[in-house]
């Protein structure tokens, strides 16, 4: 230990600001201790053992160690992010001196073995080689001793140039380089002229340089007694930079972290960079004791993207050497460049790398704002896609509800067809005849219309039988369902049958069809039944009114006219007010022509003559001609004809009614007699039908009037005037 602190207390005398104000002839040694730990080994070793450090003398060890990698922020700027405690930060620091003082370890050895002080200069900085350059300035250094490694493998290929021909080149002229390779010096690189060491090579704000500088001490580092000065040196602007490393040069920015002390005379801004590829940078400011450059220290923006910082730094590079070339100036002499140019030099310089690095930020900031754009839109895309999946949500709720909506109208579909279906095999299960004048049907459809002749449906019963209300194809019918005594002889039925469904007339009750082998008739319905049921309003519905009773005596009149007009002169004989119906308007209808036709035409005297077994008259609408001579003519029609006309006007039965109205009329007392609930009745017309119909029932057919003209006619100008009344009267 004494001697070590023989040693100490001489290189207590050598302290880095003692060595500013050394004797300018004083020969410094610096040996480059490279990051093998034997790649500058062999230089101490050739040194000492050629006494070119002499007994007793003092070195220089230089290190320099690339800085912890740092992340670059490549979006927004001057962020503040502070995840990393000061405890870590340190932690870290010390990690890394340990790491920087195991480099040391054997040259210290060699150091003490050979009584020899040292000094320690570590320091970080993405470029060994410049900073090396540096340093030599900055601790002028006039022997630079370094060891000339095989060059590696992947250097080779590429043919990058070493760090022994970089010194070579940039050493600074008051420096002697001596290369060693393999134990002897290579090549010797004297001095070539003097700068200023401050002005040969300074640190830039593109150098990420950690400094720390250990002076030789009594101890070794290895016992903690290491006066460990380091310095992170930040610039706030380039000419702030250059006014500082001018006038006071990198030995400003120190400061003892062991005591917590400025050692530094003036200034001292201390800022510890940490970084990792996976952390945001952090820059704190540890220490400023100077007014100026706590004004000065604030964070340093460290947000130009990597490549940006790169860029500078090369440019930067080629600067600071340009600055250096001696250059030929209009004379042709070759001239040195003086201070103030390089210091004019290197302030456009850095002038110009501040602007590029003020376009790296504003290309950041242009990122960030391209970030804050993109997130606009990522909150603009994210509400149409809420937007999007509502109106997906909804066309598929649309698209359902459609399919349901075609679901039910496949299934209405489906059902009607099948309807249909069963309706055309309804419609082809009734077959025409060979005549094709009118449909058959089973029985079974006929109970299956009237649902089994379902008393409900029972419209009425007359003389040969009842009626039913019935449906067929969908068709409202009345099926006539016949006495089976009057149904025996077939074939003439079904011959009948073939002559009246050819009757086609507005005023007679249709035939649509029948079943024959159970003697059914199907007729179209009439919804207002008969003409009696109308006239005693069986119905309950209210009394005919006169005018349409009018109406009516012109529709029979005409109906009777069709069938005594057919080639095969149809004489109903049954005519009376129940054979009448009225349909939903109130059109009536003849109906019940079966026991007419049954009645043939005798060819010999325009006389029809009835069967008995089949023509049963009504003995009160009789024709008496036809009850004295059995023969039925057209005038059994025009006769019964009459009684219907008396019958409408007076709403009397037909018995002696021929009587009551003559008498009526003889007295001029018609109105008497006329139905008052048919309304105010045109009595000049009442009268005059009144008369017509007498004359129907004249006992002698020769003095009943024609139907066609005696009758109709008649019948027609009374109903036009009648038609006037009516106009009237409404
Ligand atoms: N096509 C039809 N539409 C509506 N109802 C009818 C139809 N045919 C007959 N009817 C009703 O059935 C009842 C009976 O009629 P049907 O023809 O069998 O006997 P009628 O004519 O009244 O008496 P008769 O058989 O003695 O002439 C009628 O009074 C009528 O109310």
């Amino acid at each position: 230990m004494g001697e070590i602190k023989e040693v100490a207390s001489k290189n207590e005398r050598r302290t880095p600001q003692m060595t500013d104000e050394a004797d300018e002839n004083e020969q410094r040694i610096g040996i480059c201790v490279g990051s093998e730990r034997s790649n500058g080994l062999g230089a101490l070793k050739w040194a000492i053992d050629t006494k070119f450090i002499p007994m007793q003398g003092h070195v220089r060890l230089l290190h320099v160690m690339r800085p912890a990698p740092s992340l670059h922020i490549r979006m927004g700027s001057k962020q503040s992010v502070d995840p990393v405690t000061e405890e870590k930060v340190l932690k870290f620091k010390e990690k890394r001196l340990e790491t920087a003082m195991k480099h040391f370890e054997e040259y210290i050895e060699l150091c003490k073995r050979n009584k020899i002080t040292y000094e320690l200069c570590y320091t970080e900085n993405d470029s060994v080689r410049r900073e090396l350059v540096i340093q030599i300035s900055t601790l002028k250094i006039t022997k630079l001793l370094l060891q000339k490694s095989p060059k590696p493998f992947l250097k080779r290929i590429v043919g990058s140039e070493s760090i022994s021909s970089y010194m070579r080149k940039n050493t600074p002229g008051f420096c002697s380089l001596v290369v060693i390779q393999n134990g002897v010096p290579m090549e010797r690189i004297q001095s070539r002229r003097t700068l200023s060491p401050d002005l040969t090579l300074s640190r830039t704000s593109s150098d990420r340089t950690n400094v720390m500088s250990f002076s030789h001490e009594l101890r070794p580092p290895i016992d903690g007694g290491v006066s460990l000065r380091r310095c992170f040196s930040r610039p706030n602007s380039p000419k702030a930079f250059i006014s500082r490393t001018l006038s006071r040069g990198a030995r400003d920015d120190c400061t003892d972290l062991n005591t917590g002390q400025v050692t530094s005379k003036t200034e001292q801004t201390t800022s510890l960079a940490l970084s990792s590829p996976y952390l945001p940078p952090v820059i704190g400011t540890v220490h400023a004791d100077s007014k100026l450059d706590a004004q000065r220290s604030h964070r340093y923006p460290e947000t130009s993207s990597a490549l940006q910082i790169d860029l500078l730094q090369r440019n930067l590079n080629e600067a600071e050497l340009a600055q250096r070339r001696p250059y030929r100036g209009n004379s042709g002499e070759i001239t040195f460049p003086k201070d103030e140019e390089i210091v004019e030099t290197a302030t456009q310089k850095l002038a110009g790398d501040q602007r590029q690095r003020d376009a790296a930020e504003c290309a950041s900031s242009t990122s960030f704002l391209s970030v804050c754009c993109h997130q606009r839109e990522l909150e603009e895309l994210k509400a149409w896609e809420k937007i999007l999946r509502k109106r997906l949500e909804e066309e598929t709720n649309n698209r359902i509800a459609a399919n349901e909506e075609l679901e039910r109208e496949r299934r209405l579909r489906k059902i009607a067809e099948e309807t249909a279906l069963e309706m055309s095999k309804a419609a082809s299960s009734g077959t025409r005849t060979d005549h094709n004048s009118w449909w058959q049907y089973s029985f079974e459809e006929i109970e299956k219309a009237t649902d089994n002749f379902n008393a409900m449906n029972k419209l009425g019963q007359g003389t040969y039988g009842k009626v039913y209300k019935g449906i067929l194809h969908h068709t409202t019918v009345a099926i006539k369902l016949l006495a089976k005594e009057r149904n025996a002889d077939l074939h003439e039925f079904q011959t009948k049958l073939e002559l009246l469904s050819r009757l086609h007339h507005p005023h007679l009750v249709m035939l649509l069809g029948a079943c024959p082998d159970k003697a059914c008739l199907i007729y179209e319905y009439m919804a207002n039944g008969s003409l009696e049921e109308q006239l005693y309003s069986q119905r309950g519905t209210p009394p005919l009114p006169w005018f349409i009773r009018f109406r009516i005596f012109l529709e029979v009149a005409r109906a009777l006219l069709f069938l005594h007009s057919c080639p095969q002169r149809i004489v109903h004989g049954h005519l009376k007010l129940r054979n009448v119906l009225l349909d939903r308007g109130y059109v009536s209808k003849i109906t019940d022509i079966h026991v007419a036709e049954l009645v043939h035409i005798s060819s010999i005297s325009n006389a029809t003559t009835a069967t008995e077994t089949l023509f049963t008259p009504t003995s009160a609408y009789m024709d008496p001609h036809y009850l004295r001579t059995g023969i039925v003519t057209c005038d059994t029609d025009v006769y019964s004809l009459g009684i219907l006309i008396l019958q409408l006007l007076t709403k009397r039965p037909p018995l002696g009614i021929a009587f009551s109205v003559e008498e009526a009329l003889e007295r001029g007392q018609l109105h008497e007699m006329l139905d008052q609930s048919a309304g105010p009745w045109p009595l000049d017309e009442a009268m005059a039908v009144a008369r017509l119909g007498l004359k129907c029932m004249e006992p002698k057919p020769k003095d009943r009037p024609t139907l066609e003209t005696g009758v109709f006619t008649v019948l027609e100008s009374i109903q036009k005037a009648a038609g006037s009344s009516e106009t009237t009267a409404h």
